[in-house]
């Protein structure tokens, strides 16, 4: 479906934390006496999905050599596991690794019966440079939490869901930066009551995909890139990054969030 997308200029100098170089003294084309030459800012998408739902994509959020550099030391340093979760009633290891994050005293993650235990920010500097640039972005925001995810290969996936849980309140701002192989993120909505009370069947859903096509949006998440959930995304849609059979390599997903308190 034809998404409503526009594309924004970005806060001057504060994306990704990467402020001007004060050193660059060429001067632009039409350029002032005296005033330093910006870098051109990473270029901002904004896909408007309807009932006060939006999500910002900007596919250079980091630059190349910094993002595998950053790569490389959480590929390195962060203390991996792959828990058992509990999906769909079936106990088993959570299809991907991860590692929680948060300031000390939050209420605790839980998700898919599995309990996250917090590790602190003080233990890896590197979560504390990405969560600076990710803040200089996001001007008000106000992360104090990060979920790590690590795919290692394209048979690792996060199946669908929403991230609403009650200790992010209502309408949560999830900040996704993601590093080293690229992989899709979909959106779809969630179906409406009337449409779950119509049975979750196969029959059931043949008809829903007749009389109203689920909308959703395709997200390519490469490389150094940040993509921002707002408003009601977690109440009216459900996001996942699908298996892929050609994705060969590691890719490393970090979802800050703020937990209220
Ligand atoms: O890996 C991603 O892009 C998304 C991860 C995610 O949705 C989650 O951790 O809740
Ligand atoms: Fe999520």
């Amino acid at each position: 479906m034809a998404s409503r997308l526009r594309l924004v200029g970005p806060t001057p100098g504060t994306v990704g934390g990467f402020a001007p170089d004060p050193g660059v003294s060429g001067k632009a084309e039409g350029e002032r006496e005296g005033e330093a030459k910006r870098p051109e800012p990473p270029r901002r998408e904004v896909t408007a999905l309807g009932g006060g739902s939006e999500v910002v994509h900007v596919p250079r959020f980091v630059a190349r050599d910094k993002a595998w550099e950053w790569f490389d030391c959480l590929d390195r340093t962060i203390p991996w596991r792959r828990p058992d979760t509990r999906v769909f009633g079936r106990l088993g290891p959570q299809p991907r690794d991860m590692c929680y994050v948060a300031d000390e005293g939050l209420t605790d993650l839980k998700y898919s019966g599995h309990q996250a235990d917090a590790h602190s920010w003080d233990e890896f500097p590197v979560l504390k440079d990405i969560l600076k640039a990710v803040h200089e972005a996001l001007p008000g925001s106000y992360f104090n939490s990060v979920l790590l995810n690590r795919y290692q290969t394209g048979s690792d996936y996060v199946s669908w869901h929403a991230d609403d849980e009650a200790l992010y309140g209502p309408t949560p701002e999830i900040a996704s930066v993601s590093f080293g192989c690229e992989r899709d993120f979909v959106l779809r909505k969630k179906p409406t009551k009337s449409q779950a009370a119509s049975g979750s069947g196969e029959a059931a859903r043949k008809r829903r995909k007749v009389a109203a096509p689920q909308q959703q949006h395709s997200f390519l998440l490469k490389h150094g890139s940040l993509l921002v959930m707002r408003g009601h995304t977690q109440r009216d849609w459900q996001h996942s990054v699908p298996k892929r059979a050609k994705a060969s390599s590691t890719r490393i997903n970090l979802t800050f969030r703020h937990v209220l308190t």
